[in-house]
C-alpha cells in the first residue's frame, strides 16, 4: 500500500493521472500546490507524487522543473500522458459571467474560445483547474475552467464541454520517488530524463548534444529554465530515449557526467506512449557491448 500525493484538489487532471498510477490499497493525498506534492515525498510524508511535468500547447511546466532541480534529488519511476480538454463550470444562479478562473495552463488553451464565447470575462489565474471550481463555489469567480471530472465532485453546472483551442492536446504527468528507488525494468520503449546546469562557456550546450548524437540517441525533450542564480544562466532538462540500464544509454550518461559536474537524473521507466527507442546503425547495445569486449581482450593483451 502506497499513500501518492498530487497536485490537487480533488478532480484536477494531476488526480487523474496518479489514479492511473494506483493499485488496490494505495492512497492519493491531495497537495495544493505542485511543490507541497513534492515535498510529501521529500518529508517522507507520501511514498510518490504525481506531478505535470509538460503540456502539448503550452510547454514545461515551470513549478515542476525548478522544484526538480533545486530541491532535494527524487526520481522519476514512471509517466501518464492524458488528452486535455475542459469544461466550463459555473454556480446555478450564476448572472453575468465577469470573471473565469483556472490554472494558467488551463487558460492559455481556451484563450481563443472566451475571446468568442464569453467577451466580457476576465481571466484569473487559480492554483489549479479544481481549486478554480472550489473558489467558483464559494462565489469568489463566476466560471472556473476545469477537468470533465470536476462536476462529479463540485456541485457546479456546465456551460460547456469539450472546450480546447487546439485539438488532440496532451499533458505528460511524472510519478517521481525518494531514492533510492528500484530503477523500472528497460521496456524498448523508455525515457530517460536529466537535468544538466551549462556553463556559461562557447558550445557548452552543443558538447553535452553532441555526446548523444554520436550515440545515435534520439533527443524527445529540451527545455531551459534560468538558474537564478546569474543572469544569463541556464539549466537544460534533456530527455532523450532509452533505460539508463542500456550500455549505449549509460555510456551516454557517463559522458555528460564527464563533461558536466551538475547533472541530476531524473529517471529512466517506461514511455507512456509506447513508442520505441530509435536505434541508429552501430549505436544497439550489442554494438557498445561488443566493443567493450573487444577492447578488454586489447588491454590483456589477447587481441590487437
Ligand atoms: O490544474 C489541474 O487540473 C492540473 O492538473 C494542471 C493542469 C492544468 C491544465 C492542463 C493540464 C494539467
Amino acid at each position: 500500500m502506497s499513500r501518492i500525493a498530487y497536485f490537487g484538489p480533488i478532480g484536477t487532471f494531476t488526480e487523474q493521472a496518479a489514479r492511473t498510477f494506483t493499485t488496490p490499497g494505495d492512497e492519493l493525498v491531495a497537495a495544493e500546490t505542485i511543490p507541497q506534492a513534492l515535498d510529501a515525498v521529500r518529508k517522507g510524508e507520501a511514498d510518490a507524487a504525481c506531478v505535470p511535468v509538460e503540456n502539448s500547447v503550452e510547454g514545461a511546466v515551470p513549478a515542476t522543473l525548478d522544484s526538480l532541480a533545486e530541491r532535494e534529488p527524487l526520481i522519476g519511476v514512471a509517466e501518464a500522458l492524458l488528452p486535455v480538454h475542459f469544461s466550463v463550470l459555473t454556480r446555478e444562479d450564476a448572472g453575468e459571467i465577469r470573471t473565469v478562473a483556472s490554472h494558467p495552463h488551463a487558460l492559455a488553451q481556451v484563450r481563443q474560445w472566451l475571446e468568442e464565447n464569453l467577451p466580457g470575462a476576465r481571466a484569473v489565474a487559480a492554483g489549479s483547474t479544481a481549486a478554480a471550481a472550489v473558489a467558483v463555489q464559494a462565489g469568489e469567480f463566476d466560471a472556473a475552467v476545469t477537468a470533465p471530472v470536476a462536476v462529479e465532485h463540485y456541485p457546479l453546472k456546465v456551460l460547456a464541454t469539450e472546450v480546447a483551442d487546439v485539438r488532440d492536446a496532451r499533458t505528460r504527468f511524472l510519478l517521481m520517488r525518494k531514492p533510492p528507488v528500484t530503477l523500472p525494468d528497460p521496456t524498448g520503449a523508455d525515457r530517460t530524463s536529466l537535468v544538466a546546469a551549462a556553463a556559461n562557456r562557447t558550445g557548452t550546450l552543443a558538447a553535452l548534444l553532441t555526446e548523444l548524437a554520436t550515440r545515435g540517441i534520439n533527443l524527445t525533450r529540451l527545455d531551459a529554465r534560468p538558474n537564478k542564480q546569474n543572469f544569463g544562466e541556464y539549466r537544460f532538462f534533456i530527455d532523450f530515449e532509452g533505460h539508463v540500464a542500456e550500455p549505449r544509454i549509460a555510456d551516454a550518461v557517463s559522458a555528460l557526467r564527464r563533461r558536466c559536474r551538475d547533472v541530476r537524473f531524473l529517471g529512466s521507466f517506461a514511455r507512456a506512449d509506447g513508442v520505441r527507442a530509435t536505434i541508429e546503425p552501430a549505436a544497439r547495445n550489442e554494438d557498445f557491448a561488443d566493443a567493450d569486449g573487444w577492447v578488454a581482450a586489447v588491454q590483456r593483451g589477447e587481441q590487437a
